[in-house]
């Protein structure tokens, strides 16, 4: 269990190509609405929601990044702590799925393996699709990560994303809790070993006559 005042929070990265749907997925699970028109993001922005999750509340900061090369420099900075990530192509925009690689690389380079997911999104316009579905999963299996279709725009498989995400980070920090207390308690039974032998090694108090 975790310290039951503690309150966990974690900082999402929602990253992939411009237009993707980035900032209207974000929209969409903190503020419930999703708006047609487009409107390029700046640099960051970040909106959040609390969430129950096994009971834990779970607060998500979900930060939307710019998927414009011009902003780069700005964004980079925003990976730094990142904790959990979502990489998003669109269904009709393949130049956004073959990003996807240098996209994992850019975050990864900031904050090393943390709990990651790939989303395709807008898969309402499965008619106008660019992109198999083998190849997106052949994707998905070659860099490990679970994989969900959806479509911010009918509100599908967007809840699931990020519930995914706060179940593996919350699972990767009970694992590493445990780990570090594995670790305290080979130390102290080290340390219990080698005042044993110590003391074995001393001479008993009756006994301080003899030669020692
Ligand atoms: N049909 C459809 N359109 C969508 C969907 N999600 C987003 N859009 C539209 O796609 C366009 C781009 O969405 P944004 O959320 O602004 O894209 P973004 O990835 O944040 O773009 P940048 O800020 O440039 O990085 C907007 O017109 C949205 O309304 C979807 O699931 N289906």
């Amino acid at each position: 269990m975790l310290e039951e005042d503690m309150e966990v929070a974690i900082k999402v990265v929602v990253v992939g190509n411009g237009a993707v749907g980035k900032s209207s997925m974000i929209q969409r699970y903190c503020k419930g609405i999703f708006t047609k028109d487009y409107k390029k993001t700046i640099g960051v922005d970040f909106l959040e929601r609390q969430i129950l999750v096994n009971d834990e509340e779970v607060r998500l900061m979900l930060w939307d990044t710019a998927g414009q090369e011009e902003f780069d420099a700005i964004t980079k900075a925003y990976y730094r702590g990142a904790q959990a990530c979502v990489l998003v192509f669109s269904t009709t925009d393949r130049e956004s799925f073959q990003a996807i690689d240098s996209w994992r690389e850019k975050v990864e380079a900031e904050v090393g393996d943390i709990p990651t997911v790939l989303v395709q999104n807008k898969i309402d316009l499965l008619e106008e699709t660019v992109i198999k579905n083998e190849e997106a999963e052949a994707l998905a299996k070659r860099l490990k990560l679970r994989f969900y279709r959806a479509s911010v725009k009918e509100d599908l498989n967007v809840n699931e994303v990020f519930k995914y995400l706060a179940e593996k980070y919350l699972q990767r920090l009970k694992q590493q809790t445990a780990e570090e207390t594995e670790v305290v308690h080979t130390t102290s039974n080290k340390i219990a070993l080698d005042l044993h032998q110590w003391s074995a090694h001393k001479k008993p108090v009756n006994d301080y006559n003899s030669s020692w």
